[in-house]
């Protein structure tokens, strides 16, 4: 079945990657066919939107039968281009940087930090999690063109320039860690991650609707 990516709405595309893991454990587990209801249990998704969400992808669960399990997630695979390895260079190996070199990214879907870049001397040369660091004065030179995704973790004062050189050597999405807001024009896109402001949500969320 083609379907027109450009559809599925941008807040049901963020729901699956979440989708993809549990079927996957699924999969592994000998099971062929998945109830909505099972579903929502399993990711804390309520199962009416993950019937809408699925229907953009043409998957409509028959009922007393669930879905399929082996079709989703072939649909997963090639929506989330399980197939083909996604390769993301790491700007600031510090405490964050560094943490991410370690966690192995391969575990869970075909994305792996392939190049990493710092200004410490005592980094660059070295490998992290056997991946190699370089000095950010390379990286126009040592930035492969097929790395187009960067996530930074580098103090914000530096963050913009990093990301304006990293935009001109042919970065498109940047997952951003520092907490400078970033100007970038439209076609790139950026992603922020700020665990405070996570936190401070989970923590709003349990003081007003304790019990949902
Ligand atoms: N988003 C979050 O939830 C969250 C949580 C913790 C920290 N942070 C942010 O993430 C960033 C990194 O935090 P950290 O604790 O790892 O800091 P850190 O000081 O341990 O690491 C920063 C690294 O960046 C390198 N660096 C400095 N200037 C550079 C440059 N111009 N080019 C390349 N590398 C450079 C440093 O040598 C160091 O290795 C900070 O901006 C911090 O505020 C975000």
């Amino acid at each position: 079945m083609n379907i027109d990516q450009s559809k599925i709405p941008q807040a049901t595309a963020k729901r699956l990657p979440l989708y993809y893991r549990f079927l996957k454990n699924l999969h592994s587990s000998g099971k062929q066919r998945v109830s909505s209801a099972e579903l929502s249990d399993a990711v804390k998704v309520d199962s009416a939107t993950i019937r809408r969400d699925f229907s953009y992808f043409g998957a409509l669960g028959k009922k007393g039968y669930g879905y399929n399990v082996n079709y989703l997630l072939s649909f997963f695979r090639k929506t989330l281009d399980q197939d083909e390895m996604t390769k993301v260079s790491l700007i600031g190996v510090g405490n964050l940087g560094t943490a991410f070199l370690h966690y192995n990214f391969l575990k869970n879907n075909n994305t792996v930090i392939s190049i990493a870049f710092d200004i410490d001397e005592e980094k660059i040369g070295s490998e992290i999690g056997g991946v190699p660091v370089y000095g950010l004065d390379h990286l126009e030179a040592e930035l492969p063109d097929d790395v187009t995704v960067a996530i930074l973790t580098v103090p914000a004062q530096v963050a913009q320039s990093i990301t304006d050189r990293l935009i001109k050597k042919g970065i498109k999405g940047i997952l951003n860690f520092t907490p400078a807001r970033l100007s970038v024009p439209d076609e790139i896109r950026i992603h922020h991650i700020d665990l405070a402001v996570e936190l401070q949500s989970l923590v709003y969320f349990l003081k007003h609707y304790p019990n949902e």
